[in-house]
Formats: structure tokens, sequence, C-alpha cells
């Protein structure tokens, strides 16, 4: 008799963190395009917030429940701003926007998906996180972000589905035009679909191995990585192509399909830890299309620890083959600090 072992694919929560992925997008798609000052408000660290990145997750979180009621979801927005009084039209605003996409939620369901994400969970254990929007500074700007999922388990992603609305489905072949989603899942490699979830083409890393050939890219904002330091680092590998500067996880989209080999996020303060959300979905797409993240000391991950990347400094993402030079690199940059 034969044994046959049973290997679980995730494609059902595939299948459903790109549809909620997709409404998410349609919704950011919507927003951006006709950005007024009412839609944008500073949240209590002043960091900004948008009424685009509240329906997002209540459109993610809603969206995730119908299939995995069992399942923590940990995303980056609560709903404490929209339920206070003063904030009325805000959240009127959201809830009209919201039904465009999805007609059958109600305010209150909007708000309770929104607060679901702002739960606590067992982070050892299976949870999904969410960035409603990434790069809320590039989605002002009208530049570029990402919608980014991802599924945890046991501490490291399985899953992740990052949707980009504004970058070029096929670089290769840009008439094709602006929006894409990139997902992958652990073993099983990395794709592109388009912006409406239909699969095109898988994607791999470019196989850079002169660091001096290499296109590094990092944030465009420089209060969220140092640039200075970023600079020393290409110096030392031998880059003189200056960074591509992209908001977002989109870094790790572009990493991922070869249009960069090298992701440098060192921070302008040694002791920021990154929340997870900015990180699982891309890590997971560049890892499954060849590539390697670690932080900037070279140790994994380590998604299990609560809402921050308690034990990681940096974040270092390569096409895999340039990772321990890049990580050379860094030490030797560290040393002349
Ligand atoms: N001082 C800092 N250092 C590093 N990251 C920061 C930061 N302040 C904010 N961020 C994070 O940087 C993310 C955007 O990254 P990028 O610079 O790659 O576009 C933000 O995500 P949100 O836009 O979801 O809030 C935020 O979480
Ligand atoms: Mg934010
Ligand atoms: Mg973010
Ligand atoms: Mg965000």
């Amino acid at each position: 008799m034969s044994t046959q072992r049973f290997t679980y694919t995730y494609a059902h929560e595939r299948q459903v963190a790109i549809e909620a992925v997709v409404k998410a997008c349609r919704l950011c798609r919507a927003i951006q395009s006709n950005l007024t000052a009412e839609h944008k408000i500073s949240k209590a660290d002043t960091s900004p917030v948008t009424v685009a990145d509240f329906g997002s997750q209540a459109l993610i979180v809603s969206h995730l429940l119908r299939a995995f009621l069992q399942d923590a979801i940990v995303g980056e927005e609560s709903a404490t701003l929209l339920r206070q009084p003063e904030q009325a039209s805000l959240k009127a605003h959201v809830v009209n926007l919201v039904n465009r996409i999805d007609p059958h939620l109600n305010e209150t369901e909007m708000l309770d998906a929104i607060d679901y994400g702002a739960q606590t969970c067992d982070f050892t254990q299976r949870y999904w996180t969410l960035d409603p929007i990434d790069g809320t500074k590039g989605f002002l700007r009208g530049d570029q972000y990402a919608v980014a999922l991802a599924l945890i388990e046991h501490g490291e992603p399985v899953v992740g589905v990052l949707g980009c609305p504004n970058l070029l489905l096929n670089p290769a072949q840009p008439e094709q035009g602006q929006g894409c989603l990139l997902t992958a899942v652990k073993g099983q490699g990395a794709a592109i679909y388009t912006l409406e979830g239909t699969r095109t083409h898988s994607i791999s890393v470019a196989p850079v191995s002169e660091p001096s050939q290499a296109r590094f890219c990092d944030s465009v904002e420089a209060a969220h990585a140092s640039h200075a330091e970023h600079a020393k680092i290409a110096e030392l590998l031998g880059i003189t192509t200056p960074s591509y500067r992209i908001d977002s996880q989109c870094k790790y989209a572009i990493v991922a399909r070869g249009e960069a080999s090298i992701y440098l996020r060192i921070s302008p303060t040694p002791n920021y830890r990154s929340w997870i959300w900015d990180h699982a979905a891309g890590t997971i797409v560049v890892q499954e299309a060849g590539g390697k993240v670690t932080d900037m000391d070279g140790y994994p991950l380590d998604f299990s620890l609560g809402r921050k990347l308690f034990k990681n400094s940096g974040v270092i993402a390569t096409n895999g083959l340039l990772h321990e030079i890049v990580l050379g690199a860094i030490r030797q940059m560290i040393k002349r600090r």
C-alpha cells in the first residue's frame, strides 16, 4: 500500500487574498485619481492616513472573514478616529466610497471590520497581516503605493499578495499599462496577476552576480531610510547607477521581477523597528522569486513576536546571489560609522 503525503497548497487562501486585494485596489485607484485635502488626516503619531487606508482595511478584513471566520487579522489601521463624533463626515465619506465597491457592507460592519484588524493575537500561530495602503505618502503624492496582505504561520509568511496599482504590469511591454498584483505561496514560486486578478506570468529575480552591475532601490522618504548610508554601501559595492527611489513594498516587487537586485532599508534612527505589515507580503514575494530577505545583520525576519519586527534592525532584500556581499558591505559601513 502506498503512503501519500499530504501537502497543503494554500490555494483557497491565495484566491481569497487576491479577491480581497483586487477590491481594495479598485477603491484606492478611484480615490487617488480624485484626491482632495479632505481625504487626508494625521494620526496621533502625525503620520498620514486617508479615507482609502480605512476603506481598504474594511474591504479586505470583511472579505477575508467571510472565508476564514476563525482567522486573526492584524492590520495597520483602527476605526478609533472614525468613531469620534466630530469625524462624522469623514466616516460618512469612507462608508460612501466603500459601498461603491461592496454595497452589502453597512457602517457598523465597516467599522467593526477595521477594528477587527486592530486586535492582538497569538503571533506564534496562524494570522494574516495587512497594510491597507503601504506608502501612504507616495499615495498622497500621486506616486507608487501598495496594498499588502500576507498569511503568517509560525513566524514566517506562507502566502503573500501585493497589489501595486501604479506599477507597470510588464516592464518589458509598457503598452500593457499600469497596475499589477504579485502573489507568492511558500514553495510554489511567485507570479504576476492583472489588477483584476488574472494570472499573467511567473517571475524571478535578476541573475546579477557582479555587485557593481546591480541596481539598488530604496525609499523616496529620507525619514524612512538612511539615503546617506545607502550611498556609502553602494559605493563600497562599486555601484555607480543612482538608486531607484520608489515608495512602498513596490521595492520588493521590482527586486522580485529583476528590475533591481538590492533593496536597502537602513533606518536613520538605529532603534527603529519595522511594522510586520510593512514587510510580510514583500518578503515572501522576493523569496519565492528566488531572492533573499534578512535584517541588516543577516538574520531572517521574525514575524512571531508582535506587531513589530522587534528582533530585526533594518531590512535587506536581494536576488540572493548578492546577499552575502551586501551584508559584508554593510558591516564595513558600520565599522566606519
Ligand atoms: N522612521 C521610519 N523609519 C522606517 N520606516 C518608517 C518610518 N516612519 C514610517 N515608516 C514606515 O515606512 C512605510 C513606507 O515605506 P516606504 O518609505 O518604503 O514607502 C510606512 O508605511 P505606511 O505608508 O503604510 O504608513 C511606515 O510604516
Ligand atoms: Mg501608515
Ligand atoms: Mg506601511
Ligand atoms: Mg499603511
